[in-house]
């Protein structure tokens, strides 16, 4: 492809991107996918280039741009694309008329820009929420500890115990240290979050919102296989990624349920009043994954933050009901806004007055009301709220 056709398709593309957002159809990554698979002719270089094309085009505008157009017209505005590509050439996009408008910049909708300034993130931590975000690894210390892991390309530790950063990007999972389950791809604020769970050998857990299983393979790597995780989920398909994870992990203590949304309780009724731990890692906007993922932003309005608010606090209820007396509650959202994090928090305190929030001191961030924050901008890992709480 030439540079001007390439630019041309990431505007198609970003189009594509826009109405996703409108409609709530697929987002940014699944869309990127389908066009590589429609479009064979579009080589190894050609892909690596649109993805940077239309992301870095996304991370430009602030509110949902018009256009792709005008998504890649305020590419031009900041340094990302040089404007001759608008050549009018065959597969490259129309020349720039006079008076042209490209879409507004800034990080966010101006709604959301508030919200996150009530939440205590200015201007320049809501810019880095949209910076390209590292890949930190997690080793497996089921099957080997961070001194002793060798890995194709060089990495430094992060503040995470057990986490490594590259340098730079790299296939990890085509490694042989990938395949063999010594290292896991998991962002530091994820890995801090999970650890500050306290989980330990031969406790009883239960991953009420496992997803694909990031979490419970680090759960259970805390276990050291002693102790039982129970990994629960309403998605089948996220949590059918699970076993194959397992057991590349080596992990021989973690058995899946699949929950029916609303009927919770009922599905777990033989467990209730005995975990020793319930990691609620919980839906949410988002936001503090803006760096990997940030058309996100685009596809929030209030009215999704408070429907996301409200099965946080089901979700919290649910736990608070499977913990043996003294058993915690552990809760986790990638979100820097305060209705999904230090106000559920306080909500969850108010509902249930003879619980305790249990004191935390993570290795990065800092205490936001009843629990703690990590920041792109302060902490540079994905945005976290992470809260404790102790049963009577
Ligand atoms: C933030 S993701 C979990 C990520 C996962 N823990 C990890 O570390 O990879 C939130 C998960 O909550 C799940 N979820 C949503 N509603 C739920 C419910 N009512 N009960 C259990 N899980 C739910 C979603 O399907 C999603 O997989």
């Amino acid at each position: 492809m030439t540079p001007a056709a390439r630019v041309q398709s990431a505007i198609e593309i970003l189009d594509a991107v826009i109405e996703g957002a409108r409609t709530g159809a697929a987002p940014a990554d699944r869309i990127l996918a389908e066009w590589f698979r429609n479009h064979r002719f579009a080589g190894s270089k050609d892909r690596r280039a649109l993805r940077d094309l239309v992301y870095d085009a996304i991370r430009a505008c602030g509110p949902v741009p018009e256009s792709g157009r005008a998504a890649m017209l305020r590419l031009v505005e900041t340094g990302g694309v040089a404007a001759e590509l608008f050549d009018g050439s065959q597969y490259g996009p129309a020349a720039i008329a006079d008076g042209e408008k490209s879409a507004e910049g800034g990080f966010a909708s101006e709604w959301l820009v508030a919200e996150l300034a009530a939440s205590g993130v200015n201007e320049t931590a809501g810019a880095a929420m949209l910076n390209r975000a590292p890949l930190d690894l997690r080793v497996n210390t089921l099957k080997t500890t961070r001194d002793a892991v060798t890995l194709p390309v060089e990495t430094e530790p992060t503040v995470a115990p057990n986490g490594l950063r590259l340098q730079a990007h790299a296939p990890v999972e085509n490694w042989a240290e990938y395949r063999d389950g010594l290292v896991e791809i998991q962002d530091t604020g994820s890995q801090l979050a999970c650890l500050s769970a306290g989980a330990a050998p031969g406790e009883s857990v239960i991953d009420l919102c496992a997803g694909a299983g990031g979490k419970t393979l680090q759960l259970a790597a805390r276990l050291g296989n002693e102790g039982a995780i129970l990994a629960c989920d309403v998605d089948r398909k996220r949590l059918s990624n699970l076993p194959p994870r397992v057991e590349r992990a080596g992990v021989a203590n973690v058995a899946a349920r699949l929950l029916d949304p609303g009927k919770e309780l009922d599905m777990l009724a033989d467990v209730a009043g005995e975990a020793d731990l319930v990691l609620v890692d919980a839906p949410c906007s988002g936001s503090g994954t803006w760096r990997r993922k940030p058309d996100t932003r685009w596809r929030l309005s209030p009215e999704r933050i408070e429907a996301f608010a409200k099965t946080q606090d089901t979700l919290l209820d649910i736990a608070a009901a499977l913990v043996r007396p003294g058993g915690r509650v552990h809760f986790v959202t990638c979100s820097l806004l305060d209705a999904e994090g230090k106000d559920r928090a306080t909500a969850f305190l108010e509902r249930h007055p003879d619980w305790s929030a249990l004191p935390l001191a993570l290795p990065a961030g800092e205490a936001r009301g009843q629990g703690w924050r990590l920041t792109p901008h302060r902490d540079g890992t994905d945005g976290f709220f992470i809260a404790g709480f102790v049963s009577p």
